[in-house]
């Protein structure tokens, strides 16, 4: 079992993210795929001891998750955002339940009881959750996944349709994340925001996804 965590500028989150990670004991390994950051999270993952790709320049999410999943063997993979604050054991072994017992081909973690604007966000928008865990074999083009840039986790959604995959929604009490807001700043927050959704919503028109089917995966 793997855990993949792409990260674009988090050292002030990715330390803890990764030490409960390692406290588990639940992973064969650790990948941090550094998507071009510019401050310390590349130093900060490598202090850990965990495999650490720097890329030099930023490629998007999706590329970062691609290249975490072309750098392990892995046939079960964990999905965490590096922005996750109050992680814990307990949130890591909900979101791998389904996949080891073969209820579920994905699993997808949901904020509940965090905070209540990050909670929010989440009921709103539940297909884009960063928290998941898969069997490899699911993935059927890395190619997309890496140009999908925010809309990596509509590619997963997308997956679930076409292929009628099964996928168990759980709730992960307690965990919220820095909003980007919290993390750049009030404008360069809402640009990034702004930004980030247009990604998400190409990438909806692109394939000619429908509202109803994206939202009925994760209902
Ligand atoms: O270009 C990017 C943008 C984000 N991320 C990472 O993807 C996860 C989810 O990103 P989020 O939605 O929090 O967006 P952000 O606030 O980083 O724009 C976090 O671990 C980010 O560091 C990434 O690897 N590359
Ligand atoms: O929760 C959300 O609405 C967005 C944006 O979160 P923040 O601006 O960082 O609070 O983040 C989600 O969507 C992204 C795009 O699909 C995912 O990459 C994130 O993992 C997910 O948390």
């Amino acid at each position: 079992m793997a855990l993949i965590i792409p990260a674009y500028n988090e050292v002030e989150t990715i330390g803890e993210v990764i030490e409960v990670a390692q406290e588990s004991n639940l992973f064969n390994e650790i990948v941090v795929v550094s998507d071009g950051s510019e401050d310390g999270t590349v130093k900060r993952a490598l202090d850990y001891g965990v495999k650490t790709i720097a890329l030099p320049k930023n490629l998007g999410k999706g590329a970062a998750m691609t290249i975490g999943m072309k750098n392990t063997l892995a046939e079960v993979i964990v999905f965490l955002d590096a922005d996750l604050v109050n992680l814990r054991e307990k949130h890591i072994k909900k979101l791998l339940a389904p996949i080891i017992a073969r209820r579920a081909d994905m699993s997808c973690g949901l904020f509940s009881g965090g905070r209540e604007n990050t909670d929010f966000a989440q009921r709103l928008t539940p297909y884009l959750t960063g928290q998941r865990a898969l069997r490899r074999e699911i993935i059927d083009s890395y190619e997309e996944l890496r140009d999908s840039k925010f809309g990596a986790e509509l590619y997963l959604t997308k997956l679930v349709i076409e292929k009628e995959l099964k996928v168990e929604k759980v709730l992960l009490e307690g965990l919220t994340h820095r909003m980007k807001e919290e993390k750049r700043g009030f404008i360069i927050g809402i640009i990034s925001r702004i930004k980030m959704y247009w990604e998400v919503f190409k990438y909806f028109k692109k394939n000619n996804l429908s509202y109803n089917s994206i939202s009925s995966t994760t209902k």
